[in-house]
């Protein structure tokens, strides 16, 4: 199947970096999201990081230009019916992804492959919900899109070849690598990573560090270009424990237990840079540690 245009639901930070690399790569988007103000601000943020790319000469001011172009914002997710392809990337709810996929199937063609950029739920099982399992995919981007090269493209139970071999040539277009990981609880990245996250938060629970030394020993002891914690805000604290209890509940094993100060931060509403606190607080000039 030859994609063209590409429907992405959600305008966070997962789907504006998504619309960004499409735009920039001549497909034809068109972004959804419940909430206006989202879309709003996701245009901003794109304009923001194309300006980036213009300073930094990746991208001339014309490529620029013609990616806002293609860019068409829209509320109502029946727009997105039309669409060769669409990417999911809402909160990463199990409910709220079925939801939007049960939405939009009367409203697209037959072709139309579904995608989800969920970080951990059973694609099979949302495959399953759909009219088209053997056309639905996994399609995991890495946070920030723009910048990060990896994709991991999953397929679930039922999904064919010609669904496989069409992400493959996307993800080419797209300059980046596709790296192909089996339908179990958050995929690769998220099973080796965000575990690692969570040990980080026991750290500061158990009083083993504080948020700055734990950060600064994964940063300059082990290379990470981020601290966990850091990481954690910077991905979404509400992410990051959907995750663990994805991994805990459908791994049965208690070494993915979520730790109780992680649930305590979404608890609070404290989900990291999205809502400009986390474990770091992001109002000032520079972040403040909250712990
Ligand atoms: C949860 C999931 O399901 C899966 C996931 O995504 S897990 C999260 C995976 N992501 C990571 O682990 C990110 C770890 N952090 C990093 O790699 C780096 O800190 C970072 C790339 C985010 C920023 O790097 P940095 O060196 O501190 O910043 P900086 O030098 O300003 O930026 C590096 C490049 O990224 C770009 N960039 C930084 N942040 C960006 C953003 N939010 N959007 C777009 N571009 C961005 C910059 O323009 C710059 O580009 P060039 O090299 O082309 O000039
Ligand atoms: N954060 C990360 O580092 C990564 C996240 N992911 C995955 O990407 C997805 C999105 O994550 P992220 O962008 O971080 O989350 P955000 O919270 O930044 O964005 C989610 C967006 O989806 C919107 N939304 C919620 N329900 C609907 C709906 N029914 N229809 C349309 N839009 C809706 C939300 O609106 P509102 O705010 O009004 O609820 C919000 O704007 C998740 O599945 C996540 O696991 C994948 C890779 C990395």
């Amino acid at each position: 199947m030859d994609v063209k245009t590409v429907g992405i639901v959600g305008a966070g930070q997962m789907g504006n970096g998504i619309a960004h690399v499409f735009a920039l790569a001549g497909y034809e988007v068109r972004l959804n999201d419940i909430s206006a103000d989202a879309l709003d601000r996701a245009l901003d943020t794109i304009g923001h990081n194309l300006d980036r790319q213009v300073s930094r000469e990746k991208i001339t001011e014309t490529e620029k230009r013609d990616a806002l172009g293609r860019i068409a914002i829209t509320t109502a997710l029946t727009d997105l019916g039309a669409c060769d392809l669409i990417i999911e990337a809402a909160t990463e709810r199990e409910a709220v992804k079925t939801a939007i996929f049960e939405e939009l199937q009367p409203h697209l063609t037959p072709t139309t492959i579904l995608t989800s950029n969920t970080s951990s739920i059973s694609i099979t099982r949302l495959a399953s919900r759909t009219d088209r399992p053997e056309k639905f995919m996994g399609f995991h981007f890495m946070n920030p899109v723009p910048v990060m090269q990896l994709v991991e493209l999953i397929r679930g139970i039922a999904t064919d070849e010609a669904t496989y071999r069409s992400l493959l040539k996307v993800v080419e277009t797209l300059g980046k690598t596709a790296a192909s990981a089996e339908d179990f609880p958050a995929f690769i990245v998220n099973r080796i990573l965000m575990p690692m996250i969570n040990e980080a938060v026991y750290t500061l629970y158990e009083g083993v560090g504080s948020v700055r030394s734990i950060d600064e020993s994964m940063r300059l002891g082990a290379n990470h270009p981020m601290g966990p914690l850091e990481l954690a805000d910077f991905i979404g604290l509400d992410t990051c424990l959907a995750i663990m209890n994805v991994l805990h509940e459908g791994l049965a094993d208690t070494k993915y237990r979520p730790c109780p100060l992680l649930t305590k931060y979404v608890e609070a509403g404290w989900l990291g840079r999205k809502t400009h606190r986390g474990f770091y607080d992001y109002r000032g000039e520079t972040p403040v540690p909250t712990r």
